[in-house]
């Protein structure tokens, strides 16, 4: 029998097990209803149920009270780390290790005085592959029984199915299995698919069916994977009409499918549907719900998190109101009344970025201010942290931000480490799973980021623009000091209907603005000899039907379209060609970068500017 090793492992104090907790919102509110219904099934049979962390923490706890005292005494208690390295063979820190779920019995633990019990362990990871910690149950090792072991896999599977929904929340889903029986069960496979078809999520189960890996996911579709493309799936699924479909597959057993396929009421230009009954929720988040259907969800899902540090991020094109969204959330919230921090990290230039966030000690540094800067971060103490256009943030930030977030406390430049608290909001208007994929962003970061995706609709498809537009113009009209309501003329209303706006409620807002400036005293319709000159052109190009094209225009196509045109008609001053296009400077760099410029244009670009 081994030597009785370390008699105690590292152990939390309350303060850190806080800090540990707050830090795991996002785990520990999965896991937690499945804990408590699993302990319901085994309560007063002498057993306790335990979720670690990835380090093997342990962070949480339901049991029955005589066995939590014995377990107590070995520390298998919220606070203790049972981390192999520390207490040798033991099922938390052995699961971790092996990521696979395992069963410790009496002598098999390594230290001679955890030899009583017996433990069940399975481990916890998220979609993308990253361990989460692990979920057990202990008990004396004369009571144990077999099913221990069936159940600590089944809780495993339902706490990390949670998590998967919660990641996946507004992608369109495939739940499959062997057996019809077992769709609607923990024991179906998931795929979260991309409108094109591509894998960008699977479950456990998932993997396991279709034999998919890791490296799978992003870049097979759905055709290679079951052996049937898109269209015809869903296809197959709106003839079922919410009943399984068996899917027979040459070579390999049928399997039985449903799609989930949440799409969005679209935006049809000119024919504007009815407006939803108005919210009667007078909160910050309640007073953006102006009929949209999505918009109407992104501030359902927003709520459900509402008062836990669940990070969110944010999703959404340019101008789609992702800052008000952020604003409101936190308006919202139990800190309100705290700081909201706003940083746009594309703003910053990278020589300020780390000071700019992480603070820095006084004299820490040539040129640092006297006094010392506490640093963005650290200024949301509190309350919440605004990461704005969180894609753009350099590589060797994002792994001091990832620091942050995992430990709770950040290092000023030259300082110490210093203990912070914040509800993390993050946004981005580019697919960062692809950002991933070229590795300008790293995947750790983006799941912690992302305890909550929330996507707002663009302006184009939004179905609620009449009542945006009564919303804006009564804040114009507010301002304007007469308080009377503002009209949009019917020629301006269908002009409005048509056009996709590029610059999205940015774009909208701005030329409502305008239009208001230039009404009379004591008129109240606005027309279209109100807007810009620019504006008018804007509208009215819109008006008129594409050439007919040999090839089908893509949107990025489109877009690009019209910001070659924008740069070309403002004579290469592209400060004035982000105001016309009603997108922001930094977005146009990157998309001029990116290559979105005519021949023509680039002629009357001075170099200067795009590196300004
Ligand atoms: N719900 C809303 N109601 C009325 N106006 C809105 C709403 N949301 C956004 N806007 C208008 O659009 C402008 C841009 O919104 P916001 O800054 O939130 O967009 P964004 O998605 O954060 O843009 P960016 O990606 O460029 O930072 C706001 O200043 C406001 O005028």
């Amino acid at each position: 029998m081994p030597e009785l090793a370390r008699v105690d492992g590292p152990h939390m104090g309350q303060t850190q097990l806080r800090a540990a907790t707050d830090r795991r919102a996002t785990l520990i509110a999965q896991a937690r209803p499945v804990i408590d219904y699993i302990y319901s099934q085994i309560r007063d049979s002498g057993c306790v149920m335990l979720l670690s962390d990835e380090n093997g923490y342990l962070l949480e706890s339901a049991g029955d009270t005589d066995f939590c005292t014995r377990a107590a005494q070995v520390a298998l208690q919220p606070g203790a780390c049972w981390a192999e390295n520390t207490r040798g063979t033991n099922a938390v820190g052995t699961a971790l290790i092996e990521g696979r779920p395992i069963v410790v019995n009496g002598t098999e633990h390594y230290l001679r005085h955890n030899n009583f019990l017996a433990c069940a362990a399975a481990p916890l990871v998220e979609p993308g592959g990253r361990m989460l910690g692990v979920i057990d149950i202990s008990c004396d090792a004369r009571r144990y029984h077999p099913h221990t072991f069936g159940l600590v896999r089944a809780a495993a599977q339902m706490i990390e199915n949670r998590i998967f929904e919660l990641t996946f929340v507004n992608q369109m889903k495939l739940r499959f299995h062997l057996s019809s029986a077992c769709l609607g069960s923990v024991m179906e496979g998931t795929l979260a698919l991309s409108e094109d078809g591509r894998i960008i999520g699977a479950n456990r189960t998932g993997f396991h069916l279709l034999g998919l890996t890791p490296a799978d996911i992003g870049e097979r579709d759905i055709a290679s994977a079951l052996g049937i493309g898109l269209r015809e799936l869903l296809d197959l699924n709106r003839h079922a009409q919410g009943r399984p479909v068996a899917l027979h597959r040459r070579g390999s057993e049928s399997m039985f499918i449903m799609v989930e396929h949440v799409r969005p009421p679209q935006f049809l230009p000119g024919n504007l549907p009815a407006v939803a009954p108005k919210t009667t929720t007078e909160d910050a988040l309640g007073a953006l719900d102006t009929g949209d259907a999505r918009v109407h969800t992104a501030i359902a899902q927003a709520r459900r998190v509402l008062g836990r540090k669940v990070p969110i991020l944010l999703q959404g094109e340019t101008g789609a109101g992702k800052d008000v969204f952020a604003r409101a959330i936190h308006a919202s919230s139990g800190r309100a009344q705290k700081p909201f921090v706003a940083v746009n990290c594309a703003a910053l230039p990278e020589s300020l970025i780390e000071s700019e966030l992480f603070g820095h000690a006084p004299g820490s540094f040539t040129g640092a201010r006297r006094e010392g800067a506490l640093g963005r971060i650290r200024e949301a103490h509190g309350g919440t942290l605004f990461l704005d256009e969180i894609g753009d943030m350099p590589l060797h930030m994002q792994t001091r931000l990832l620091r942050v977030l995992e430990d709770g406390y950040v290092t000023p430049i030259g300082g110490k480490p210093v203990p912070v608290d914040f509800l993390l909001i993050s946004a981005t208007h580019c697919d960062l799973k692809a950002r991933i994929g070229t590795q300008e962003f790293r995947a750790d970061l983006y799941y912690r980021l992302n305890g909550l995706t929330i996507a707002l609709p663009p302006a184009r498809e939004r179905t609620d623009l009449p009542e945006l537009i009564e919303r804006i113009l009564a804040r114009e009209a507010l301002e304007r000091g007469d308080g009377t309501q503002l009209q949009l003329a019917p020629e301006l209303a269908g002009a409005f209907a048509r056009y996709p706006w590029p610059g999205n409620l940015r774009q909208l807002a701005g030329m409502l603005r305008t239009a208001c400036l230039m009404l009379d005293t004591g008129d109240t319709e606005l027309r279209l000899e109100h807007l810009s000159e620019e504006a008018q052109a804007e509208l009215n190009r819109k008006h008129t039907a594409p050439p007919p094209t040999a090839r089908p225009v893509t949107l990025r196509a489109r877009a690009d379209a019209l910001i070659g045109n924008a740069v070309a008609e403002t004579g290469g001053n592209v400060a004035a060609a982000a105001r016309k296009l009603g997108i922001s400077r930094n977005t146009l760099y990157r998309r001029l970068a990116a290559g979105a410029i005519p021949p023509e244009a680039t002629k009357t670009l001075q170099p200067r500017k795009l590196n300004s």
